[in-house]
């Protein structure tokens, strides 16, 4: 099994400490996964209490066990992240003095075949981060109008030969539903064009790329989540957001550009002194990983970080 690395741990550390040296204080890792970046920042930091979310039960009885050495100082709520004003209401919060977010899938959900989330290997077609609830990648392909599987294969897959792929998901699917990630990794090889396959990465990336963020409806909740976690931030507290798709990243750039606006009291955008922004950007765009840490965790190549420091209440 692989194991998950944390990705630019040194760097979220860094961006922490003025929060959470020598001082009490929440923070929110809103994705803790296996827990690799909650049991280090739980390290350098003494004092803080942390808040551990994640939608996947499998995750969080990993990152239990993991970060089990250090006591009552974490709590863990079973959610997705844009409920979690709620989940720190849950355990007696309100606010929080930093919020993590390492977006998407842990080594652990690729690894565990069952899932499906892998197109490496013949699969479920499943892809639920929480398989408590919800439809499944087989669902989305068996039942979707054709029109709808366009449209997600070329939004969140951006996948230029969408066209082609569902159409033979069609008639394919008319034979038999599909179950297994196999079939669909077959047809995906028919349907690109040999020329792409040699220059676009493996013909399944982007279809299950986008199947995975349907099933999840990433996008959405990553949305609504923004504004939710940025609400929950105390003046002074920092967010930090690692994305791995462009898609995400872009969504997480305006969240936060907005807030860092000056604003009229009736919250229109202004240039003038007195009516302060919100948000302090502490990341000049996105930063990404450096060659070393790419060399060691290829997961780092893709990913962007952005953080913010709460300066103005919200309004
Ligand atoms: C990249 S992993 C986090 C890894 C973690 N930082 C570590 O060091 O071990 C992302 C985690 O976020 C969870 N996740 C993804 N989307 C979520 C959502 N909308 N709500 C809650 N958890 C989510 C996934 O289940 C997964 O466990």
């Amino acid at each position: 099994m692989t194991e998950h690395v944390p990705v630019l741990l040194d760097r979220i550390v860094e961006l922490f400490t003025p929060v959470f040296a020598d001082r009490d204080g929440v923070l929110v890792d809103a994705t803790v996964g296996l827990g690799g970046h909650s049991d280090a920042l739980l390290e350098a930091f003494p004092r803080l209490r942390l808040v551990a979310l994640d939608r996947d039960p499998a995750a969080l009885e990993k990152s239990r066990e993991r970060l089990a050495r250090h006591g009552d100082r974490v709590d863990f709520v079973h959610t997705v992240y844009d409920g979690l004003p709620e989940a720190l209401r849950s355990v007696g919060l309100s606010h929080a003095d930093g919020i993590l977010f390492d977006l998407g899938v842990s080594s652990m959900q690729l690894d565990r075949t069952e899932r499906g989330f892998a197109y490496a290997k013949d699969s479920p077609l499943d892809m639920r981060m929480d398989p408590t609830t919800g439809f499944t990648a087989a669902d989305v392909l068996n039942t979707y109008a054709p029109g709808e599987l366009v449209r997600i294969l070329r939004d969140y897959g951006e996948e230029r030969f969408a066209q082609r792929i569902v159409k033979s998901v069609v008639k394919a699917r008319e034979q038999e539903p599909f179950t297994t990630s196999g079939r669909l990794v077959e047809l995906l090889y028919d349907a690109v064009p040999a020329a792409t396959r040699r220059t676009g990465g493996h013909p399944a990336k982007r279809t299950f790329q986008a199947l995975r963020i349907e099933v999840n409806g990433e996008l959405e909740v990553l949305r609504r989540a923004m504004p939710a976690a940025l609400g929950a931030l105390k003046v002074g507290g920092r967010i930090v957001v690692e994305s791995y798709q462009s898609l995400e990243d872009r969504l997480v750039k305006q969240a936060l550009a907005e807030l860092a606006k000056s604003r009229t009291p009736e919250g229109l955008p202004v240039e003038l002194p007195g009516h302060g922004p919100e948000l302090k950007l502490l990341t000049r765009g996105a930063e990404k990983a450096g060659e070393e840490e790419i060399e060691r965790n290829p997961r780092a190549a893709s990913v962007r970080l952005r953080a913010a420091e709460r300066i103005g209440e919200p309004r």
